[in-house]
């Protein structure tokens, strides 16, 4: 797949999937589960303010007789209940609403009702941009401050699953830094490199990495032949592994408000996907990621 079109063609093929909003009283988060159910895709179980979400509705005219509300008012309770929900089986998936980031990646992590695994979880978003051939994913722009080398390997794995489920066979992985030769004085231009090697070595399957590469180098070709940068990855990432929250952060924020991508972002290595975008990302990029996160449902054969 090469655009969000045929993501959300290939979810309403496979969909329903059902869906706990937590802190669902928030207009994109309504309009994009309306449309999201209008489509096919999913269904929606909206754990919140109950009065809020009424009064939100009235304004886009949704019925809110085509849902589930279970009545939360405050914020962390209301993550926990729809966290609740996937692991106790009703719902599918989890999709953060009007909530801090953490709140609700608290509650996901929660030992008692939450959904770890055991692997890392981390972010992984998906951005179609115009002039691209391809979806170039970031990651991890949203969970993972400050990661190590084995939280690293993780983090391409979760992301590399992504790419999967979107019939992309072996993406390439770029380890993105602040320049392209490894530095000891730069610690993630160490790692890039032993993450290379990993993959060279089977250590980091179904994909190709490598590392380090600016940004520039990674997704230009003419940036790398101009660099004498010969590599299969160079200029042809599928995938950015940043090196902490900062980089991935502001990344996916400078995409998003410099440029006229789409994009998509789910959490991935918990037992179901989570919905996850920036509270300001608009209802189309909610959709897309809920779409996004049905295919990750279903190639995981919940
Ligand atoms: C991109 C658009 C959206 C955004 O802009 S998001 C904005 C920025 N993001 C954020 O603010 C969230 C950043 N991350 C965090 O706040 C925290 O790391 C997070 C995820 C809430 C976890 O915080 P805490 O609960 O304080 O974590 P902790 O380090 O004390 O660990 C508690 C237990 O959870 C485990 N854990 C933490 N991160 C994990 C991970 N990635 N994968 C798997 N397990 C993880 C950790 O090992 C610990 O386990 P245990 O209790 O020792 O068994």
């Amino acid at each position: 797949m090469k655009n969000f079109q045929q993501i959300l063609n290939s979810a309403k093929e496979r969909g329903p999937k059902t869906i706990s909003v937590a802190v669902a009283q928030d207009l994109e988060v309504l309009m994009a589960v309306s449309q999201a159910k209008n489509m096919g895709i999913a269904d929606a179980i909206l754990v919140g303010d109950a009065e809020k979400i009424a009064e939100i509705a009235k304004d886009i005219h949704l019925d809110l007789n085509q849902y589930k509300i279970i009545d939360i008012k405050d914020i962390t309770e209301a993550s926990r209940k729809a966290v609740s929900l996937v692991s106790e089986g009703k719902a599918h998936m989890v999709m953060k609403g009007l909530v801090d980031t953490s709140v609700v990646l608290k509650a996901v992590l929660d030992p008692e009702i939450g959904l770890r695994t055991g692997n890392a979880l981390s972010h992984t978003a998906v951005f179609e941009v115009p002039g691209y051939d391809r979806f170039i994913f970031v990651t991890d722009a949203a969970m993972n401050i400050a990661p190590d080398l084995q939280t690293k390997k993780q983090i391409i794995e979760n992301a590399v699953q992504v790419a999967h489920a979107l019939d992309m066979e072996v993406p390439k992985v770029a380890v993105v830094c602040a320049k392209e030769k490894v530095d000891p004085k730069m610690p993630s231009t160490v790692d890039a490199k032993a993450l290379e090697e990993m993959n060279q070595q089977g250590e980091i399957a179904g994909c190709m990495v490598g590392g380090p590469f600016g940004l520039d180098n990674a997704v230009s070709e003419e940036a790398a032949s101009h660099k004498g940068i010969e590599h299969p990855v160079a200029g042809k990432a599928d995938i950015l592994l940043v090196p902490n929250i900062e980089a991935g952060n502001v990344l996916y924020k400078s995409m998003v408000f410099f440029s006229e991508t789409k994009n998509a972002g789910v959490i991935v290595g918990a037992k179901a996907p989570i919905v996850l975008t920036s509270r300001a990302d608009s209802d189309e990029t909610k959709l897309n990621s809920i779409a996004l996160a049905v295919l990750m449902a279903v190639k995981a054969g919940k």
